[in-house]
């Protein structure tokens, strides 16, 4: 049984060259293990970014990332494979995999040795997680057989595989219509891990996220919960749009509407 470690960011900046314009400005943050980070922003703003030092991909310019108390620059690559698993926008391209093949390559970290074979754990693992994601039906399917959803599912599924301390996602719901979009929602927020998400849906955002970062122009303008972040003001800011946040009846809940401010604003 894996838990969830805490991530704490420090100062983290990255440009893609060395005394290069910033893509990313020094930001500083904390997830405590458990808690559920979303980060939004427009495009461009730096969340694929943000993600991609969060999970090792990017060397940090200045700073660092530090998961369950150790910079993840200090470990090897597999120490950091075995705590942190990434969902990508972008998904591999090895289609003559089936789906239960692809979910257990999520269990390469924890084998002895590349190549060694899977045990009775290992298998348990891998069926649960197919189960989690409702993939059995698909496990003997070739991955690029699916569709754009079923594939974003399956690699989910290889993530829970890794059982990772950390979970880092990137736009999660892409492809998926409202249930499995619902359902991977309610996934995130039920399991036991660290997870940093990026997503557009604000509303969406709001729902699921116990905090919220965000990104502008590379810069981290805001972090805390939703209800404070996530405010008319500094939407409409950002986005260059007209938020507003209106209250939903019967349900008496939050929602947020966007408007072209040159096209005036409903009342
Ligand atoms: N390796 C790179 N070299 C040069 N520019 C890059 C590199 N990676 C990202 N960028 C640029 O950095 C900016 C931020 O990109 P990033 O993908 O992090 O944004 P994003 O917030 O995830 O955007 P989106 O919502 O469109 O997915 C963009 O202008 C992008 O073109």
């Amino acid at each position: 049984m894996t838990t969830a470690a805490g991530l704490s960011v420090t100062d983290l900046s990255w440009a893609p060259r060395r005394g290069g314009t910033p893509l990313l400005h020094p930001a500083s943050f904390e997830v405590a293990a458990g808690r559920v980070l979303g980060v939004v922003g427009p495009n461009g703003a730096g969340k694929t970014t943000l993600l991609r030092l969060l999970y090792r991909f990017h060397r940090p310019r200045t700073g660092t990332v530090c998961i369950g108390g150790d910079d993840i620059w200090r470990l090897s690559a597999t120490d950091v494979a075995r705590r942190v698993a990434a969902v990508l926008q972008e998904h591999p391209s090895d289609f003559a995999l089936t789906v239960a093949e692809i979910v257990a390559l999520g269990r390469t970290p924890h084998r002895r040795g590349f190549g060694g074979a899977a045990g009775a754990r290992d298998r348990d693992i891998i069926h649960a997680s197919l189960a989690q994601l409702d993939l059995h039906h698909l496990a003997h399917r070739h991955l690029g057989t699916l569709s754009g959803g079923e594939r974003q599912r399956v690699m989910v599924a290889r993530a829970l595989a890794q059982e990772p301390r950390l979970l880092i996602l990137d736009e999660p719901t892409n492809h998926l219509d409202i249930r499995h979009q619902l359902e991977v929602l309610d996934l995130i927020r039920t399991l036991p891990l660290t997870i940093v998400t990026s997503l557009h849906d604000l509303n969406l955002a709001a729902g699921v996220c116990d905090d919220v970062l965000l990104l502008d122009a590379g810069r981290c303008v805001g972090f805390g919960p939703p209800c404070d972040v996530l405010s008319e003001a500094a939407l409409s800011g950002v986005f260059r749009v007209n938020a507003r946040r209106e209250r939903l009846a019967p349900s008496n809940t939050d929602h947020l509407t966007f408007h072209l401010s040159n096209k005036g604003n409903p009342q």
